[in-house]
This record gives structure tokens, C-alpha cells and sequence, in this order.
């Protein structure tokens, strides 16, 4: 696989125990390296579970993830990793943490980055890790995965406890460091709004499957929100996400497949009115390479 690669993922399937459901199944992307990838999806849609993949944290049950061009477990000195409850040692201090993370990457750790992350958060560097507050836990693991400066950070919901000011500055810091180092970052999260200034990708996963896949952009071109009078066939031929009908009116999200009937109104949906739609309609038909070739190309 070439460099240019940071993620994919091929008939990706994982199932915790052998009568258990599928947590993620048949799931197949492609993310290229350098961008910034949101991993949104309802509880229990299978986001951690695909982020422990990549990390080598569990092997999948079938198909396989490839990371950086090769297997998980080999890219881990190139990958940080954050996990959504944010491990780290309770009893060390905060500059002990940081020195840890300082011995396990000799090769490339970025002291002062590191350390300014904890700075921009006022910790004191000599209080315990167990003594700090969540969203203080959560500034010191992003520390830590920062500093190792990696090709490509997973990071499962980084934002969920952080105060509105410190989601900001953090948002601040991981763009900066993917615009500097040319860093992937998948980024699993619930706030949708938050991640359309941030992010140049998406995986939508839904029910352990991918439902939308690619470059924001495209996707966002691919769907229109249209509105007009209801008749029963206007929107024959178009791949329909979601329509609603009042009274005489209908509106709808849609994926058109060629020009629309004279006299409808359209618009370009945002980001969130395109994730909030597929989330509130499971069954509608997924938009991922796999699913249009031509649109992969
Ligand atoms: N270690 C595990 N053992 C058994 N089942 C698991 C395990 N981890 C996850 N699952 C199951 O896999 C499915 C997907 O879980 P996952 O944590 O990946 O979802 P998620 O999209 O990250 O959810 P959330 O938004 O709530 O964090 C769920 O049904 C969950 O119960």
C-alpha cells in the first residue's frame, strides 16, 4: 500500500465473543494520509471498537486494517493512541507522566510540545494524575500522545469532558499539529458542529457499519435538501435518505441520481443536517466506495 495511506480497512469485522452480535462488521474505507477524520455514530455503533483496531488493541474477528502500510501492532511507534476512558498511571505525577512518555519515545519526543499542552491547562506538573479532575486526565493523555509526535493520532471522543474553552484551545492545538507535521488524526465524537470547521473527512458508522465514508466535501455534493409539492413520483430515480411530508409540502434529503423535476427548491445540506439525517434513518442506502466505484474513483 502506498505511503500516501494512512488507514483501510477491508471486510473489517470484529466480534467480541463468539455469540455475541458483530460490534463492527464488512466495514471497507480508505483514508489517506494528512487529513482529519470524524468518526461519528449513535452508542454502541462500533467507533471504539474500530479505533482499538487500528491501534492494535484487539484483532479483528475478519478482513484486516492496514495502518500506515502495515499491520497495527508495527505502526504503533508511529501512532498515539487515546482511549475514551484516557488510561494513565493514577500515581504518577503529571511530570512523571510526561517523562515516562519521554522514555518510551527516545527517538522522537517532543518535550516542549508536550509540556506546553499541560501548561495551556495551568497544572501544576507536581500533582498526581489521580488528584486531577476528568477533563484535566484528558488534557495530560493528549499531552502524552502529542508528544510522541506521531504519523497518525486515534482519538476516541478527546473533547467529550473538556470545558468549552480548553475544547477550543485542544481543537487549536491537534489542527496546528496536523497542519505542521502533516498528522493524521481520527477523531471519534458526538458533537457534529463541532467537528464541520475541523475535519476534511468522515465515517459515519452505523449499527457496526460504515454508512458514509470520504472527504467531507464530496459527500456533502453528493446529498441536496430539496423541497416542493408532494407528489407520489418526484422522487423516483433519487437515492431518498429522508422525506417528510406537511400537508401539500414535501422536503426531503436526498442523493440525487440526475436533474431534478422544474420548480423544486434545493439547497446543499450542512454536515449535521447530513449526519443527524442518516442517524435518524438506519435503512437508508449507505455512501461508501464499496457501495459507488465511481464515486471512489
Ligand atoms: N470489550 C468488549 N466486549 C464485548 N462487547 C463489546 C466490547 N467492546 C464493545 N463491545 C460491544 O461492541 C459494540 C460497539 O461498541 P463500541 O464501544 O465500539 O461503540 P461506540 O460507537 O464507541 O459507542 P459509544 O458512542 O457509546 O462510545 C457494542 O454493542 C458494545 O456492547
Amino acid at each position: 500500500m502506498s505511503s500516501d495511506t494512512a488507514l483501510t480497512a477491508e471486510a473489517l469485522g470484529k466480534r467480541f465473543r463468539r455469540r455475541a452480535g458483530w460490534a463492527l462488521r464488512d466495514c471497507s474505507f480508505r483514508l489517506p494520509a494528512g487529513r482529519v477524520c470524524a468518526v461519528v455514530g449513535p452508542n454502541g455503533a462500533g467507533k471504539s471498537t474500530l479505533l482499538a483496531l487500528a491501534a492494535g488493541l484487539t484483532a479483528p474477528t475478519e478482513g484486516a486494517v492496514t495502518v500506515l502500510g502495515t499491520t497495527p501492532s508495527a505502526a504503533r511507534p508511529r501512532v498515539g493512541y487515546v482511549a475514551q476512558d484516557k488510561p494513565l498511571h493514577p500515581q504518577l505525577t503529571v511530570a512523571e507522566t510526561l517523562r515516562m512518555g519521554a522514555d518510551l519515545n527516545p527517538a522522537h519526543w517532543d518535550a516542549a510540545g508536550a509540556e506546553r499542552v499541560v501548561a495551556a491547562g495551568d497544572l501544576d506538573p507536581e500533582a498526581r494524575v489521580r488528584s486531577l479532575s476528568g477533563g484535566q486526565r484528558t488534557r495530560v493523555a493528549l499531552a502524552l500522545a502529542l508528544g510522541k509526535r506521531p504519523e497518525l493520532l486515534l482519538l476516541d471522543e478527546p473533547m467529550a469532558d473538556l470545558d468549552p474553552l480548553a475544547r477550543h484551545e485542544l481543537m487549536g492545538t491537534l489542527m496546528a499539529q496536523a497542519a505542521q507535521y502533516g498528522t493524521t488524526i481520527v477523531m471519534s465524537s458526538h458533537v457534529v458542529a463541532e467537528l464541520e470547521d475541523s475535519c476534511d473527512h468522515l465515517l459515519l458508522v452505523g449499527s457496526g457499519r460504515i454508512r458514509l465514508a470520504g472527504e467531507i466535501d464530496d459527500l456533502l455534493a453528493a446529498h441536496l435538501r430539496i423541497s416542493g409539492a408532494a407528489e407520489p413520483a418526484a422522487l423516483d430515480g433519487h437515492t431518498v435518505v429522508e422525506s417528510r411530508v406537511t400537508g401539500r409540502q414535501l422536503s426531503a434529503l436526498i442523493r440525487p441520481a440526475g436533474p431534478l423535476p422544474e420548480g423544486w427548491r434545493t439547497a446543499a445540506p450542512s454536515l449535521e443536517e447530513l449526519v443527524l439525517a442518516h442517524l435518524r434513518n438506519p435503512g437508508a442506502p449507505a455512501l461508501t466506495p464499496a457501495e459507488n466505484q465511481e464515486y471512489a474513483a
